[in-house]
């Protein structure tokens, strides 16, 4: 019987919090829903499969240098303003305008990965649900797949919004299962599609820096070294002039 860890992504854009709880939700809801034991229910493998699951902003997400991607990623957004994005998708969302707009040359940079998508909004607007839809089609377009419903929670709708959430909530947990008990997918091809990613987020936005974690480490030794070595200095130094 084989045991592994498999790390998820659950990212999210969110104006008001509506997104943003129910991504918080999801993955407080991790251990008991898509667990070893639910995983192995559900899909029949003897592994014993552990999910973590890693909540932050779509933005944050992208902006991850380094930062080892995983295979599959959960995403909830919502649409503000006239159909644009909320807080925390703003790059994310031009990614998903470049990558529709300049076409054929990015078709395939997500091949491999998969996602599911609740997405927020109001009918009350005519841009109901543009943001998600945007997204949608573009990780689509760029060779994403998509596993379970498309969560469509509208305020203005006739069932109350939170319900929906719960009911996309509750169907989810089969279709994330069945994926995490595929092969994992190759580190490189990871890698391979964070780069091509990151590259395109350089050159539509000047601005965009991506942080790098894995030298915050390198950087924290460095300073503790120095610390220790002045440390010494100055002991010796006390000790030769009290002498
Ligand atoms: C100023 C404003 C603009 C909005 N624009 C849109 C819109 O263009 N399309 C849409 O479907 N919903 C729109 N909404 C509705 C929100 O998407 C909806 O309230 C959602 O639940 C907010 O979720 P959030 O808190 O995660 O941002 C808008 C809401 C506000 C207050």
């Amino acid at each position: 019987m084989t045991a592994r860890e498999e790390k998820i992504y659950v990212l999210y854009g969110s104006q008001t919090g509506n997104s943003e709880q129910l991504a918080l939700d999801l993955c407080s809801q991790v251990p008991t829903q898509l667990g070893p034991a639910q995983i192995q229910q559900i899909t029949g493998t003897s592994a014993t499969i552990t999910v973590i699951p890693k909540c932050m902003q779509l933005d944050d997400f992208l902006e991850l240098d380094r930062a080892e991607w995983t295979r599959l990623v959960v995403i909830v957004t919502s649409s503000y303003g006239v159909g644009q994005a909320p807080l925390g998708c703003y790059r994310f969302r031009e990614l998903c305008d470049a990558w529709k707009k300049e076409g054929d040359v990015h078709k395939g940079t997500l091949e491999g990965m998969t996602y599911a998508l609740c997405g927020l909004g109001d009918s009350k607007y005519t841009t109901f649900f543009r943001n998600p839809t945007v997204i949608d089609e573009a990780l689509h377009f760029v060779g994403a797949k998509r596993v379970g419903p498309l969560g469509k929670a509208d305020a203005s709708g006739p069932e109350d919004q939170t319900a929906v959430l719960e009911k996309w909530l509750h169907s989810i947990w089969p279709f994330l299962a069945k994926v995490v008990v595929e092969p994992p997918l190759d580190r490189e091809r990871l890698q391979q599609m964070q780069q091509r990613t990151v590259d395109v987020c350089r050159r539509i936005n000047p601005d965009f820096e991506a942080k790098a974690p894995s030298s915050q480490p390198l950087a924290s030794n460095v300073m503790i070294i120095l610390l220790a070595v002045l440390a010494i200095i100055m002991g010796y130094y006390f000790t030769s002039t009290t002498k």
